[in-house]
């Protein structure tokens, strides 16, 4: 098994992660929690295909359990979705003492890790990531968070699991698009951290070539994000770098209202996008975005939208979270492997 530790001091956790792992689950929990009760809230897809596993695991190894299916995608990761959480774990008698399960995508880990973050002034849970960016990005570094009508993770908190279990077995049943939507963040690590892991997925040219590989990838993933977060949990300063391509990004999946580009869709447009005008500008070496084309494209991800100019995205960017005092904060490549915060305003993009 692989292993990974978040320091954070008394939030701290590990990361497992391992072939086969969630039929060990309920053992796995035992380890760090020692109550009763346990809560899962999951999407209808990953119901379908594991629920009944996990609730089994669970319930072999002791554990009172509960679950509740929601609608999948990212309208479930809505505000007015809250209550039914809540209305479930109050039907449970979910106390403080007890144990929430986040078992899905990022979707799943963002509301359900908001929930316990907010029910009852914050209960313990645990990430079960199942597509590929859960368990490459999502499940990790306690962002939590739902959206508004105007704009992606505006209401949130930073609340950190007890575990992370990560199964790269699951993967087996995701959509082939999932599958590449997962894959533009983890283009993104190599963009901003590591220009070997970069290089390396130059090489695979296929689903089945990227398995291979896919503990491999995931440790990387998780192990760059964890040295990003324990230096800046609160992503007042470097931590911001996670965020290449979501500028533009999120805005691309607002303006469109979640229905035409996935999250890791819209980022790879935002990286290219973003490169695109630094290198116009001098702020990027010559021939990085470039490459950033080539390697969305091998990942089956658009670089670009279908409309000739970023103009009506723009506004919803005023409302990112790296817009602070009217500064816009901005992640730029130096070189592939190298990152920088670059404050700007909007003009940037026109
Ligand atoms: N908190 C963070 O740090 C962070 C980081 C990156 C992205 N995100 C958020 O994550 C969300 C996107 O996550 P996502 O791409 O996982 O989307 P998602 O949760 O909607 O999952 C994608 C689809 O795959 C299905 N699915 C998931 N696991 C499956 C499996 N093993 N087998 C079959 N189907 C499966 C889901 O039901 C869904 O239909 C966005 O809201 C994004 O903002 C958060
Ligand atoms: O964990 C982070 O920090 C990230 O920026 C990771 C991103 O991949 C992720 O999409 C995150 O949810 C974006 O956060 P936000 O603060 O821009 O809403
Ligand atoms: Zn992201």
């Amino acid at each position: 098994m692989k292993k990974l530790f978040v320091h954070l001091g008394d939030r701290s956790y590990p990361i497992l992660i391992e072939k086969g792992l969630l039929e060990q689950v309920g053992e796995e929990i035992k380890k760090v929690y020692a109550g009763r009760k346990i809560f899962v809230v999951t999407d209808v897809h990953v119901n379908q295909h594991y629920g009944r596993n996990v609730l089994t695991s669970l319930e072999h190894a002791g554990f009172q359990v509960d679950l509740l299916a929601l609608p999948a995608g990212e309208e479930t990761k809505s505000f007015h979705i809250l209550p039914k959480i809540y209305n479930q774990f109050l039907d449970f008698k979910l106390s403080r003492s007890d144990l929430i399960i986040a078992l899905g995508g990022g979707v799943i880990g963002d509301i359900v890790g908001f929930a316990a973050s907010t029910y009852l002034r914050g209960v313990p849970y645990v990430q079960i990531p199942t597509s590929l960016l859960a368990q490459v990005d999502s499940s990790v570094g306690g962002k939590v968070a739902v959206d508004l009508d105007r704009g992606k993770n505006l209401v949130g908190s930073f609340y950190h699991p007890k575990l992370v279990l990560i199964d790269p077995n699951v993967l087996h049943t995701l959509e082939e698009r999932f599958f590449w939507d997962g894959m533009a963040e983890v283009i993104k690590y190599g963009c901003i951290k590591d220009v070997n892991l970069f290089n390396e997925l130059k090489n695979y040219q296929s689903m089945e070539m990227v398995m291979e590989h896919i503990e491999n990838i995931i440790y990387r993933c998780c192990e760059i994000k964890k040295e990003v977060v324990e230096e800046d949990e609160k992503d007042t300063g470097n931590r911001m770098l996670l965020n290449f391509g979501h500028t533009l990004g999120h805005a691309i999946e607002t303006f469109y209202q979640y229905k035409k580009y996935t999250h890791g869709e819209a980022v790879a447009i935002g990286m290219y996008e973003i490169s695109k005008r630094a290198e116009e500008k001098g702020l990027t070496e010559k021939g990085v975005a470039e490459q950033i084309m080539q390697i969305v494209q091998q990942y089956h991800l658009p670089y670009q939208l279908e409309i000739p100019s970023l103009t009506p995205i723009l506004e919803t960017i005023q409302l990112d979270k790296k817009n602070i005092n009217d500064v816009l904060h901005v992640i730029l490549l130096k070189r592939i492997g190298e990152s920088y915060i670059k404050e700007t305003t909007i003009d940037f993009f026109k």
